[in-house]
């Protein structure tokens, strides 16, 4: 039997999450099959990494509710997971810090590995994104590389200068790498092309074309359940009756932050200055 020389690749999705809907868990399918069919990866894991509550977005739920609907939704999946580390951190963090951290983990988790096993199986498994500050010892430990997941929206919020420092989308897309899920019609080829550092580093964004059309967003399922409308089919069952009996999504909710300034653009106006 040939040995799989496939990368092995992890995807980590950043989002508010705010409820997770039935596309966040599309995303990874579409993009796990979109990478399979290169022949060149195999996704082992998915990430779900809800956003802290310092994000201060308009309508975001408490935290410890977002990463519980969340992990209902995941149940569904023997291959994505939650990982609360993001919401739990007391400030907003930059997402670029939060694939530093994933990546680390996995880092971590690779050196514990029995290297010897790999070797025995015959396995040569090429090493992530790994330069920079990484000793020689982890240099040879097998680590599957790590790419940002996003929709469409969240690649073009790249080119809105305030949000996003331009340092880190060079980390994210060009030491990483970038998946992105775009609609048939979607522009996000031509913004990558009006784009000199997107271009720069196009190899590094994989574009999964979603044909069958879906354009479930959070924000839509909050409004529907705002005025009691019914979002079944929407979102997985369990997220549904956890919504239900924990009363979640009023008019009340959709006020939170509704003064404040969102922490990116905070941090930058700070930063600024
Ligand atoms: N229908 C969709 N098609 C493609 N990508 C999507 C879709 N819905 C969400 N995403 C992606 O999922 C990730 C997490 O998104 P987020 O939590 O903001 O969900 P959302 O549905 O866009 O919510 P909101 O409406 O509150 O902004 C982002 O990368 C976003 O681009
Ligand atoms: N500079 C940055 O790192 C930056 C800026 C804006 C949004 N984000 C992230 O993008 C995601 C956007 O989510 P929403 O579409 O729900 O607002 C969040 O995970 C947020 O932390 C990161
Ligand atoms: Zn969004």
């Amino acid at each position: 039997m040939e040995a799989d020389t496939r990368t092995e690749v992890v995807l980590l999705a950043c989002g508010s999450f705010n409820p997770i809907t039935n596309m966040h868990m599309r995303l990874f399918e579409l993009a796990r099959d979109y990478l399979h069919e290169t022949g060149k990866y195999k996704v082992v894991k998915g990430i779900i990494s809800p956003v802290g509550d310092g994000y201060q977005k308009k309508g975001l739920i408490e935290a410890y509710h977002r990463v519980a609907m969340a992990v209902l939704a995941s149940e569904s999946s023997d291959w994505v997971k939650v990982d609360p580390w993001e919401s739990e951190q007391e400030e907003w963090v930059e997402t670029a810090k939060v694939v530093r951290h994933h990546h680390e983990e996995l880092l971590m988790s690779g050196q514990c590995k029995d290297e010897a096993d790999h070797v025995k199986k015959g396995k040569k498994r090429k090493l992530g994104a790994s330069e920079g500050g990484v000793s020689e010892r982890l240099l040879n430990t097998a680590v599957p590389e790590l790419k940002l997941l996003c929709g469409a929206d969240l690649l073009e919020s790249f080119g809105t200068p305030n949000p996003w420092k331009e340092e880190d989308i060079t980390e994210i897309v060009g030491k990483y790498g970038l998946v992105c899920v775009t609609r048939s019609g979607s522009d996000a080829q031509r913004f990558i092309y009006q784009s000199d550092l997107l271009w720069k580093h196009k190899k590094n964004i994989h574009l999964v074309n979603e044909w069958i059309t879906n354009d479930i967003s959070a924000t839509w399922i909050r409004r529907a359940l705002r005025r009691a409308q019914s979002v079944k089919y929407l979102l997985p069952e369990p997220v549904l009756d956890y919504i239900q009996s924990h009363n979640l999504y009023s008019p009340d909710s959709e006020e939170k932050n509704a003064d404040v300034i969102l922490a990116p653009l905070q941090k930058h106006a700070n930063l600024s200055k």
